[in-house]
């Protein structure tokens, strides 16, 4: 019994080890999480195990203690059994027991029910049958227990065939009741032993009594250990599980109530990774209603394992219960058959044993009436448990739908929300669009430009390469042209050097000329007239330099060198700038000429006189003796005489006398000793200041004979001479220059078809190329150096007698026209000019010691009473 008890506990505690390790095991890991989370459950589930062991442990000792008990037995009880043919050891007695509890020593399925029916199919058996059990029991002593000795024919049992092995069978069925009387027998011996040991033993009485009750309440905490394995962990981890969802669903609410709050605030929510995070969440939770649902099969499983273990001791206990039943009918058919067939073979059938049998039985079926009352209570706590597991599914699949229908509320608040931002993006993407077409435009844009630039670049590098050329030549051209400009500056420098040269090699030819005794012959361009310009006439003149004049003619160019050339814009100050030293002779005692000779029209009259703003020789002659006179006025004194004659139609006239009812005196031209000439009977008016004689100038010239021709508006029609006596005293020796400038205005030359004269013009014109031939001839006389000079062919050549071969310095202006209109004239005028420039003067100074060397003579012919002569005619008219 003891041994049977320390079965069942030793099973029961296999049965928490394996709940143990199948919860570590099988559970998931989150549940032994949990469990190692609350260590009290796994403390308890092992102190369950360390409950067990003890009872275990304390069996044990109940085990030794009852063996002890049972071999102190006295002789004849295990005699009786030695003569039952049982070999009455422990192990076979428990088999026993564990065959009438309907399970093996080591949990192997039980051998009751074939057994009982066996052995009722064998009570219905006849005799022989039970000869047969008599021959099995004698063939299993004599194959169990060789010390018997009874059984030496069980090999011829064993045959080969089907009623052999049913008879083997039988035997060992047989045998195995009989161990099970065995066994009832040792235990009514070991109860009687207890009687007698409470007789004599009250302590070990005392200590059955007491094991019998730490058997019970063994069990009741078995049982209760059970229950509350059953139910306490069960509810607790129900309990942790609802609290996990309700934390769970606690969250989703929260999280519910903020995307409201969100969705409602329209705070712009990343709806996509919501979605997402909702449907991770949605899994988990899937997964959690999984694991959920997992271990709620795992529970009731576990709950039909617990169930099953409880029914096991339940039917156990039925066993036991219905057990009392069996066992007595059991008994009873043991009192009927077995213990009859004991009682036949050992005479047990005494009512004490019976009556302790039955109390026993009594008592195993209170304890099966307990148990099955806690199976009920444990029924009824499964039922509740199934009731709130299932209130909890309810209550699961309400949170998971509330909660679906928020999500999918949710999801459609989000939809709505997407298919906006859809919408969005669709008139972003067409945005997107229009602008990739304008991207498209502007690349084309950027294309062409590039192409461009491309162009450019190049253009530019080939302007870079020209650039960098050009820069070279630069810097060439540069060296070039500072080499250039110190070339052109020695060129330069040359050039005036050589200028220079020129210039002082015509000086110092003009001085030797002047030495010589050559009139100097200054060459005067005009330039074109309007007339010239309406008919649109050429310029065939071309002023080489200042010396030089070409002119194209019909024959050909042909060039003409005098002292001085002036082009046709040269002014008059740079004109009387080459005259000025003539006005210095005639204040140092020379006579001095100045004439104009050229063409009608060519200048002359410009030259001589000028015209208003524009004065020419004789105005500015003028103002420079009296200059002259006043710079020297503290050493000497200067008496200025002047008188003007015009030659007209080879008549001579007084021009200061023109307007005067004067008589006009006889002119006539006369030379003195010296060669000089001077006109007899002509005015001479003494003049102070150089506005006086300008007076006087303007006077004689308004006496003047001009008209107007084709060539000339205002043609000089007669040969105008203003001649200007020079005295100059000295202060300090009384020595006396007489110096005479006369300026010399000639009519002009001209071609009386070309100058359209009338009857009296042409008269005038005729008178006037008469005097010039007869200066032509005079200037061909002296320039050809021959031995007669015609000067008394004309009153011209009388009065210039003086200033062409004279005794004067003679500068002679020759005016030319540049039109092709006048070519010829301009021509033959300077072909005159250089003939003139040919013809030397004997210029000589009218100084004092003459004059008195003269004064002497006089004096000393007169002393004489000798006639003095022309030498005494006196040279100037005060
Ligand atoms: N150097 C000059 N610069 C400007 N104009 C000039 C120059 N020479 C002459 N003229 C102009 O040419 C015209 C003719 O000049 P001018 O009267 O002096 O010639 P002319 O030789 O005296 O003629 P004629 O013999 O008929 O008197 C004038 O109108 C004069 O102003």
């Amino acid at each position: 019994m003891l041994r049977a008890k320390r079965q069942g506990f030793a099973i029961e505690r296999a049965l928490v080890q394996a709940n143990i390790d199948a919860w570590e095991n099988t559970g998931c890991a989150k549940t032994v999480r949990r469990f190692k989370d609350r260590p009290e459950n796994i403390r308890s589930l092992y102190e369950q195990v360390a409950n067990l062991d003890c009872m275990l442990t304390s069996l044990e000792t109940q085990i030794e203690v009852i063996t002890s008990v049972h071999s102190s037995l006295p002789k004849e009880f295990h005699d009786t059994f030695h003569d039952s043919g049982t070999s009455g050891h422990e192990p076979d007695s428990l088999e026993a027991i564990h065959t009438l509890v309907g399970r093996g020593p080591s949990g192997s399925p039980p051998l009751a029910k074939p057994l009982l029916q066996r052995r009722s199919s064998a009570r219905q058996q006849p005799k022989d049958v039970v000869s047969d059990n008599t021959d099995l029991d004698e063939g299993r002593g004599s194959s169990t227990s060789s010390s018997n000795g009874s059984s030496s024919g069980g090999g011829g049992t064993r045959g080969v065939s089907e009623a052999g092995v049913l008879l083997h069978l039988e035997r060992c069925a047989h045998r195995q009741t009989r161990r099970a009387l065995q066994e009832l027998k040792e235990k009514y011996e070991a109860v009687l032993d207890e009687q007698k040991q409470l007789h004599h033993q009250p302590s070990r009485t005392r200590l059955a009594g007491s094991v019998l009750e730490s058997l019970q309440n063994e069990l009741d905490a078995g049982l209760t250990s059970l229950e509350s394995l059953s139910s306490v962990a069960s509810t607790d981890r129900l309990i942790d599980e609802l609290k996990l969802r309700e934390m769970t669903i606690s969250q989703l609410r929260v999280r519910v109530l903020q995307l409201e709050k969100d969705r409602m605030d329209k705070v712009p929510v990343d709806a996509a990774r919501e979605i997402n995070r909702l449907n991770v969440q949605l899994i988990h939770l899937e997964r959690a209603r999984d694991e959920l649902t997992l271990q709620n099969f795992t529970l009731k499983s576990r709950l039909s394992q617990v169930a099953n273990n409880i029914n096991d001791p339940a039917a156990t206990y039925q066993i036991n219960k219905d057990g009392p039943l069996s066992v007595k009918e059991t008994n009873k058919s043991s009192e009927n058959n077995n213990l009859n067939d004991v009682g036949k073979e050992t005479s047990v059938d005494d009512p004490d044993v019976v009556k302790i049998l039955r109390k026993s039985t009594y008592k195993v079926t209170e304890e099966s009436q307990i148990m099955r009352q806690l199976c009920k209570e444990y029924e009824a706590k499964e039922l509740e448990y199934k009731k709130k597991i299932e209130a909890l599914e309810l209550e699961l699949r309400n949170v998971q739908h509330s909660t679906c229908e928020k999500h999918e509320k949710s999801i459609r608040d989000l939809e709505a929300f997407l298919e906006k931002q859809q919408q969005k993006v669709e008139s972003m993407e067409r945005f997107l669009e229009e602008k990739e077409e304008e991207c498209n435009m502007l690349k084309l844009d950027v294309d062409t430009v590039t192409e461009e630039n491309a162009k450019l670049q190049k253009t530019l590098k080939q302007l870079t390469d020209e650039k960098q050329e050009q820069e070279a030549l630069v810097t060439t051209h540069r060296r070039t042209e500072d080499t250039l400009k110190k070339l052109m500056e020695e060129n330069r420098v040359l050039a005036e050097d050589f200028n220079r040269e020129r210039v002082l090699r015509k000086k110092y030819y003009n001085q030797i000329e002047d030495m010589k005794g050559k009139i100097r012959v200054f060459c005067r361009l005009r330039p074109p007239t309007e007339l010239e310009r309406r008919r649109g006439s050429e310029d065939v003149t071309q002023v080489e330099d200042q010396f030089s004049l070409g002119v194209n003619s019909t024959r050909g160019y042909k060039s003409f060198v005098f002292d001085r050339v002036f082009k046709p814009h040269e002014s008059q100050e740079a004109v009387f700038q080459d005259t000025n030293a003539l006005i210095q002779s005639a204040m140092d005692g020379y006579n001095t000429t100045i004439m104009a000779y050229g063409q009608t029209g060519s200048g002359k009259t410009y030259t001589m006189i000028g015209e208003a703003g524009s004065p020419g020789i004789a105005p500015r002659a003028f103002n420079r003796l009296f200059e002259l006179a006043e710079e020297g006025r503290a050493r000497q004194e200067v008496q200025i005489h002047c008188y003007m004659l015009e030659l007209y139609n080879d008549k001579l006239i007084d021009l200061l006398r023109g307007n005067s009812h004067i008589e006009p005196e006889k002119l006539e031209v006369k030379r003195d000793k010296r060669g000089s000439v001077h006109v007899q009977g002509a005015l001479v008016r003494h003049v102070n200041t150089a506005q006086h004689l300008h007076e006087v100038f303007e006077e004689g010239l308004s006496n003047r004979h001009t008209s107007s021709t084709n060539m000339n508006a205002e043609s000089s029609r007669s040969h105008l001479l203003i001649v200007i006596t020079v005295t100059v005293t000295s202060k300090q020796n009384g020595s006396v220059l007489r110096g005479k400038l006369t300026l010399v205005d000639l009519a002009g030359s001209e071609r009386t078809h070309k100058s359209g004269a009338a009857a009296e013009t042409l008269k005038e014109a005729n008178s006037i190329n008469k005097s010039l031939s007869a200066l032509g001839d005079v200037i061909a006389a002296l320039s050809s150096e021959a031995s007669f000079v015609p000067y008394r062919n004309s009153k011209l050549t009388m009065l210039l007698q003086d200033s062409l071969g004279g005794n004067a310095k003679t500068l002679v202006f020759v005016n030319i026209s540049p039109a092709l209109y006048n070519v010829e004239e301009s021509v033959v005028s300077l072909m005159y000019a250089s003939r003139i420039k040919q013809i030397t003067n004997t210029a000589c100074k009218n100084a004092d010691t003459r004059e008195i060397t003269r004064l002497k003579t006089i004096i000393s012919k007169l002393k004489r009473g000798e006639d003095p002569g022309d030498d005494s005619l006196l040279t100037v008219v005060c």
